[in-house]
């Protein structure tokens, strides 16, 4: 197509938003003018069952919950009285709680103000503090913010080691939905371990955001931690991030959430419209279901023109890949859904793999995000006439255009500037296209099977090694090769497991296993140390 063909295209598909300044261009996706009206039934089914979900129906029928992030931001909506106060409450009392702790009501047990904070959560309790703290952070920060999001015990060394002796003034946020996640069960266990060793009592540096009666909820009202901050079944754990699960960290850390609040909402409002055309989040919905066939054919790829906008593409792949990737759609028919998501921050990428995206397998659209405002204050010269920022928008430009010559398609999304309401708006964008789309190809966004195999074979591996250890121990006086532990345990046809056990106890002192180096490392043999 012409440049001013494409021009005219330009004008014609703009969605722009003049509260929010954010526009979704779609003008380099190459459907058909009449694509919009072909697909306008399937668009109004999901308007529907998106008003009959934000209505309070059981929209996730597997757990019998029912999805009410749009709540967080409109209390008002809320399906009864009662959720309304409680989701009123619970800001209020986020709020409370940054205030008293800004203030130094709430203080470090020296009396000193807390200084840092540590969040512990995975997924949904984690994703979403990260994506918020990173992209609105700033050296004038009330703190500064640290996460354990894993069950590395090396990852959360290293967190350790740079809070340092800083740790007497740090506040640690344990953050789980469920209260019964191991990796952040053991995040919280390892905190309080290093608290206890710089003789600090873990209870007076802790919050929890959690469940009611979960196993977290209990350990904090048990130890007298400092307090605990509500979460509910009817928040999923990756649209979790405007309940307290974000908000606190973010309140915390002296980012405005009042308005982070303000931006999803605006952004909610608009993405309710039922005219497809006027509405961003399904525009985005049926650019994905064009460009993957509606069936996950290509990837999605994000590229942020904005430093701060790195962790997106992370948040998104949570968003996304959970939501969407299901095996089974919502007539228990197999359809194998979901949309890969991968991406980084441009210009970087341009100088990493933008050169397949070009040149090698068309199997990808690109979300191109644009900052108009390049930074607060002026910007230097550097050539005559050009800022760094202009080089970043002309990046963005030449990229855009040189996929759109090899026929890559791309939407642009473009906001004014890096705030707390426009990173709340891109929240409710995705989250609302999600939910579109999720009805468009008829699969249950709001649940997550698929996790939980990973979880219980997990829970095997450590059952079964609680068993090798015991017969190592009692059969100290010799050593076992993984075949030979397999049949003593009778479990022969668990060798490999047993192997991959064996094998990483010897590499850690802490079980007191050591190991023989044969030839074949599968001959190794292990005993219990004396
Ligand atoms: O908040 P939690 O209950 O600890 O859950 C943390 C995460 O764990 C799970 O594996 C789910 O798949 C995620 O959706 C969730 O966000």
């Amino acid at each position: 197509m012409q440049k001013l063909q494409l021009w005219e295209r330009y004008k014609n598909r703009l969605y722009h938003h003049a509260e929010l300044e954010l526009s979704v261009d779609t003008s380099r996706m190459n459907f058909p003018d009449s694509y919009l009206d072909q697909m306008e039934p399937r668009l109004q089914k999901a308007f529907e069952e998106m008003a009959e979900l934000e209505a309070g129906a059981i929209a996730n029928p597997d757990e019998q919950r029912m999805v009410g992030h749009y709540w967080l931001r409109a209390p008002e909506l809320a399906p009864t009285a009662e959720l309304a106060e409680q989701i009123k409450a619970a800001l209020a009392s986020v709020k409370a709680f940054a205030s008293s702790v800004h203030q130094g009501n709430i203080a470090a047990p020296d009396g000193h103000r807390f200084e840092n904070l540590l969040v512990v959560g995975i997924g949904g309790s984690a994703l979403g503090p990260q994506f918020v703290a990173d992209s609105l952070g700033s050296a004038q920060d009330r703190m500064k913010v640290f996460f354990f999001d894993n069950t590395d015990p090396d990852g959360m060394d290293k967190v350790l080691a740079e809070i340092g002796s800083g740790l007497k003034r740090t506040l640690t946020v344990v953050i789980s939905k469920s209260g019964g996640t191991k990796e952040t069960r053991n995040g919280m266990l390892e905190a309080r371990q290093a608290f206890e060793k710089a003789g600090l009592h873990f209870a007076a540096h802790a919050v929890a955001v959690t469940g009611s009666d979960s196993e977290l909820d209990r350990t904090a009202s048990q130890e007298g931690w400092l307090g605990t901050l509500p979460m509910w079944d009817w928040v999923g754990g990756r649209t979790s991030v405007t309940s307290a699960v974000g908000l606190l960290p973010a309140a915390l850390q002296g980012i405005d959430v009042d308005r982070l609040l303000a931006g999803a909402r605006i952004c909610d409002q608009a993405t309710r419209s039922r005219s497809t055309r006027d509405n961003p989040a399904a525009l985005l919905a049926l650019s994905w279901f064009h460009a993957t066939a509606g069936k996950g054919e290509r990837d999605m790829v994000l590229l942020p023109y904005k430093d701060r906008l790195l962790l997106f593409s992370r948040y998104l792949q949570q968003l996304i890949m959970e939501s969407l990737g299901k095996e089974l759609d919502r007539d228990g028919k197999k359809v194998l859904q979901g949309i890969t998501v991968y991406g980084n921050k441009g210009s970087t990428d341009q100088h990493a793999y933008v050169q397949q995206l070009r040149e090698g397998v068309p199997n990808f659209f690109v979300t191109f995000i644009e900052v108009l405002k390049d930074r607060e204050g002026a910007s230097m010269l550097v050539e005559p006439g050009a800022t760094s920022g202009d080089y970043l928008s002309g990046f963005f430009q030449g990229t855009r255009s040189a996929l759109y010559e090899k026929d890559r398609e791309s939407v642009t999304i473009t906001i004014r500037e890096i705030s707390p309401a426009s990173i709340g708006a891109l929240i409710a964008l995705y989250e609302r296209a999600v939910g579109l789309y999720a009805s468009l190809i008829n699969v249950n966004a709001y649940h997550q099977p698929g996790v939980e195999a990973g979880k219980k074979a997990a829970g095997t591996v450590l059952k079964l090694q609680g068993e090798i250890l015991e017969m190592l121990r009692r059969q100290s006086e010799r050593d076992f090769t993984c075949a030979d532990m397999a049949m003593t345990l009778a479990r022969p046809e668990e060798v490999e497991t047993v192997f991959m056990i064996l094998r990483h106890l010897a590499a850690n002192p802490v079980h007191g296993v050591s190991a023989t180096t044969e030839e074949k490392v599968w001959e190794n043999r292990f005993r219990a140390a004396r």
